[in-house]
């Protein structure tokens, strides 16, 4: 049972407009706890007519969000961020309880979400333009940025917190509104924060939470000429859908998809140092993240030494309800994910891959699925060409520099990659060659609010954090004067 200090931040309505409310039809969807199945809290199924209520009421409202100083808009952003660390165990609670990840992840990501509101709080100051020498001397070039004006955002269920405050705050720094759809599986996290930034002085109306249907929402997000940007995280099939129902409008669009990223062992790196960056690339949020290691190539003299490693730690792993202390692999998020699991699984030891550990669901049940190791994978398999999001590693040999840049490039993917090495013209070189919008040395985490996090390929548009994120949310306006 979730039980919170703070308990107005569990909702069971919607926030439009600033109001608390029910779908029109009264309908209801149950929020589950993965770990348990038990039946967290309901809330509203809304649809099409809530949505565009909801960004009528953000357009109302966003013109005047924006015309305030910057330095007002970044102390309600500095207030929310506040409120947010203030509240951090009550909203870990919620993310564990809705999404099943252990409390110390779910402790990170609540730091990690409020890290980006801190981030953008001091960038909302620092939007400047430019003057540009004129042709002519009776002309003045000036180069302004402005606000996008109201826009959407659209996020998943493994980071219900963080991959909200990576998209909004931004845009509310320099003065959008907006309209989110969280994930169906996860929209707890999304209704507290809108109860914080409420409290923290969001004009009523600026933010704006709508759960239910994620067709007849996004439908309308996509199709409503008030929303002047999409910024969506999810997978590369919704958002190629996304991306063809926007561009009837042009809008713009920010697309954080699916990764595949490579982990490279080579032969001159730390041992230790490679299994401690791949339990944590790969075991994270039970391998369901974007940025989870998805195959690991490990150079051939190497192999052996660092699959018993691995094989040695991943033994250590305490599988549990993340709720309870030192659990660190929560289930997965639902049957499908599991499925999806079993059958790379079976995809791979049909085509000559061998079980090291785990390879079957948990004997708690439910979700839980063991954390897995296999080897002697290739690039036949579905493991090297499909996103697994789920606690398998793949390990893959190679021979040399060339071979692994060739096979770890061998995909439509271009998010995250990371290596270990030591020689420094290796380094360079392989951090040059591999075709991501990432790359992780000698590290199996690369995400902060400070660097820009993004995609190339079909992994997606755009970037989110850093000073980098705030241009997704500004247009250029350039203003000729004459007859100076
Ligand atoms: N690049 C990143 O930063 C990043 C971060 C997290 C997750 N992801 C990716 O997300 C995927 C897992 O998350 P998921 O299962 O929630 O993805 P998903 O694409 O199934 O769902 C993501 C969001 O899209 C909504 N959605 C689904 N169909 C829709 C439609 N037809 N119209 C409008 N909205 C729709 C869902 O309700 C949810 O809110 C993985 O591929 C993962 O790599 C990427
Ligand atoms: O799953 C996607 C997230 O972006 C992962 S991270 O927490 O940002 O690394």
């Amino acid at each position: 049972m979730l039980k919170l200090t703070n308990e107005n931040l569990l909702k069971s309505q919607c926030y439009i407009d600033g109001e608390w409310i029910d779908a029109d039809n009264a309908e209801t969807m149950d929020v589950l706890n993965p770990a348990t199945g038990e039946v967290i809290t309901s809330v509203p199924k809304m649809g099409q007519a809530e949505t565009e209520r909801a960004i009528t009421a953000a357009n109302a409202v966003q013109k005047n969000w924006a015309k305030r100083p910057a330095k007002e808009r970044a102390n309600i952003l500095r207030n929310w961020f506040n409120l947010i660390m203030a509240n951090q165990e009550d909203l870990a609670q919620i993310i564990t309880a809705e999404m099943g990840k252990p409390l110390a992840e779910s402790r990170g990501e609540v730091a990690y979400g409020a890290s980006y509101i801190e981030w953008y709080a001091e960038e909302a100051k620092r939007v400047y333009g430019d003057t540009i020498p004129a042709p002519g001397d009776d002309k003045r070039i000036i180069v302004m940025k402005q606000p996008i004006g109201v826009i959407a955002s659209i996020t998943p269920w493994n980071f219900p917190n963080a991959m909200i405050t990576r998209k909004i705050a931004p845009a509310l720094a320099v003065g959008c509104a907006t309209v989110m759809k969280p994930a169906e599986q996860t929209p707890l996290s999304a209704l507290a924060l809108c109860v914080l930034a409420e409290e923290a002085g969001l004009p009523k109306g600026l933010v704006n939470c709508v759960v239910g249907d994620p067709v007849a929402i996004g439908g309308e997000m996509t199709s409503n000429d008030i929303i002047r940007k999409l910024t969506f995280t999810g997978s590369t099939e919704v958002g190629r859908l996304l991306m063809r129902q926007s561009a009837q409008h042009i809008k713009k669009l920010g697309l954080e998809l699916g990764g595949n990223a490579p982990f490279i062992v080579f032969d001159d790196a730390d041992i230790d140092a490679a299994v401690e960056g791949a339990m944590i690339s790969k075991y994270r949020n039970s391998g369901q993240t974007c940025v989870c290691a998805n195959r690991i190539y490990v150079q051939e003299g190497v192999y052996d030494q660092f699959a018993e490693k691995l094989a040695a730690k991943v033994a250590d792993l305490k599988i549990g309800n993340g709720a309870e202390d030192d659990v660190v692999q929560g289930p997965l998020i639902d049957d499908k994910a599991v499925a999806k699991v079993e059958a790379h699984l079976t995809d791979a030891v049909s085509k000559g891959a061998e079980i090291v550990c785990g390879g079957q669901r948990h004997e708690l049940g439910r979700t839980f699925f063991e954390p897995t190791i296999v080897k002697n994978v290739t690039k036949e398999m579905k493991v090297a060409r499909e996103e697994t999001f789920g606690p398998i590693a793949p390990l893959f040999r190679f021979k040399d520099d060339a071979d692994v840049i060739a096979q770890a490039n061998d995909t439509e993917y271009g998010l995250a990659s990371y290596f270990y090495a030591k020689d420094m013209s290796r380094v360079f070189r392989v951090a040059e060659e591999l075709e991501y919008g990432m790359v992780g040395v000698n590290t199996g985490i690369l995400s902060n609010e400070v660097a820009p996090f993004g995609g190339i390929k079909q992994s997606g548009l755009g970037r989110e954090g850093s000073k980098f994120g705030l241009d997704d949310y500004l247009e250029i306006k350039y203003v000729l004067l004459s007859e100076i």
